[in-house]
């Protein structure tokens, strides 16, 4: 197909004040022997404001992107800096043009089936194999890119339940972690096409060099009703023709991701320092930052990097270390605070991770996320558990309750909980999922603990909770002045 593109502007000398007038109209169609002329598809643009016009040549590059070497849009108020923009964006990513143009005709070539008997066909873009792991729905509407590379998916595919993913690439900025640790991609439509200015490959590379495999063309809001009927399960996902269905569902049945130490597998080797802050270009939050510097230890269970990143922009001064670095050499480098940050699977299945935070608590200021939050909350005493199907996006309601009026909408992304009726006397449930009535905070005022289940970096997701960070500062303030 060839694609034709026009931007046609407003006649510079037109006197007419109607706004519909003034809008420049943009065409795309396609063209060729057999496709009429006028038959293709036309952007009216409502104003000619230059958002709008670069969301028209956007618009138009995706769509010529099929077929580069036929842009053509001789009517542009600007032709030559337009053909340049044009030009170098489609060449920019012109190696992704044969994958994306094969994305519509492709016919099913793998298989994910669940444990409870269901099998599901779809389209594999990534890479290729068999692949075992707990199916999980997401339903945040953005950041695919964080979400592939926050280690606490390990052992985890994650079912999108936006539709449409992969529009906007893939850019090296916005990873979370050195490597992808899920176990697959779960999608209903991949983007046929890419369009960011970031961007610096298609989804389906980046996940091919990465050895993770992606599906398409699933019925993906089924899965997550069953999901959210049945609980999560435990999913095979395949493109090996060789395997029989039953063998597959043998798999997911013999697999499981319960009592599973899934922290060994994404924490750092050696203890190491950072430096990274949050990027100026992307600061939100720049008030209110005091200039005084802690020194914080922070265990990574699978940290992603925006935790470290916040913490160093409210002015800290980081050590990482590993899940398995003895309490007694933390206390020796005599900390002002320790973070216990958030990572993959069943705290209950690492024992040696709830003695290190005992060991390390009621002695320095400790600040847990997520997985950090339920090791906190077993360290003193209590239990956690498994949900039904989790939280996993950036539409969760959470209740502060010390300032019940004060409800944020906050990223979650986990499948176990601290159970709230288990907690000792004296350690308080600070805030509440209004989902399900779930603790999603703690604190523990004796020892100098606070805890969110939450995610206050975010990345992706609102940053309603950026406050936490600020409050683990003027915890680490406090404890300093009194001593
Ligand atoms: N984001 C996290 O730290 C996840 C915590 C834990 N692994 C869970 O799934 O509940």
């Amino acid at each position: 197909m060839r694609v034709e593109t026009r931007v046609r502007s407003p006649s510079p000398t037109s006197k007419c004040r109607r706004r519909s007038w003034k809008s420049p109209s943009f065409f795309v169609k396609p063209a060729g022997d057999r496709v009429g002329t006028r038959t293709g598809y036309k952007y009216h643009l409502n104003h000619c404001r230059n958002r709008e016009r670069r969301m028209a040549i956007t618009v138009a590059i995706n769509l010529a992107l099929i077929n580069p070497s036929t842009l053509f849009h001789p009517k542009s108020p600007n032709p030559s800096k337009l053909r340049a923009f044009t030009l170098r964006c489609s060449s920019a990513t012109s190696t992704a043009v044969p994958d994306l143009a094969e994305i519509p005709w492709k016919t099913s070539d793998a298989r994910l089936v669940l444990e409870d008997g269901s099998i599901w066909r779809a389209k594999s873009f990534g890479a290729s194999g068999t692949q075992v792991g707990e199916v999980v729905f997401n339903t945040s509407l953005t950041g695919y890119q964080e979400i592939l590379t926050d280690p606490s998916y390990a052992g985890q595919f994650v079912l999108m339940t936006n539709p449409h993913i992969g529009n906007t690439g893939v850019n090296f900025d916005d990873q979370e972690s050195r490597q992808c640790f899920l176990a697959g991609l779960v999608v209903r439509s991949l983007s046929i096409s890419t369009s960011n200015w970031r961007c610096a490959e298609t989804l389906g590379d980046y996940l091919a060099e990465r050895n993770i495999m992606g599906i398409y063309d699933i019925d993906t809001r089924a899965i997550t009703r069953r999901l959210r009927q049945d609980g999560s399960l435990i999913g095979v996902l395949s493109t090996e023709r060789t395997k029989t269905d039953e063998e597959l569902l043998e798999m997911s049945r013999s697999w499981d991701i319960v009592g599973v130490d899934l922290i060994s597998g994404v924490s750092c080797k050696a203890p190491h320092d950072w430096v990274d802050k949050t990027n100026p270009e992307w600061e939100f939050n720049s008030s209110k930052r005091g200039g005084e510097a802690f020194c914080v230890i922070a265990y990574d269970f699978g940290i992603k990097h925006n935790i470290l990143k916040r913490l160093a922009s409210y002015g800290c001064k980081i050590t990482v270390v590993p899940s398995t670095w003895p309490a007694s050499e933390t206390l020796k480098m005599r900390p002002e605070g320790v973070l216990f940050s958030n990572g993959p699977g069943d705290p209950s299945a690492v024992p040696y991770a709830v003695e290190t935070v005992k060991e390390i608590i009621g002695k320095i200021p400790a600040f847990g996320i997520c997985m950090g939050h339920q090791l906190l909350g077993l360290a003193l005493g209590g239990k956690t558990f498994k949900m039904k199907f989790g939280h996993h996006g950036g539409n969760h309601p959470v209740m502060n309750m010390y300032e019940p009026f004060m409800t944020f909408i906050l990223w979650q992304n986990h499948n176990y909980a601290v159970d709230s009726s288990s907690l000792p006397e004296g350690v308080v449930v600070t805030h509440v999922n209004l989902n399900d009535g779930s603790c999603a905070g703690l604190a523990y005022p004796a020892q100098n603990i606070m805890s969110i289940q939450y995610h206050p970096e975010a990345s992706p997701g609102p940053h309603d909770s950026d406050y936490a960070f600020r409050e683990f500062i003027q915890l680490m303030k406090k404890v300093k002045v009194n001593s």
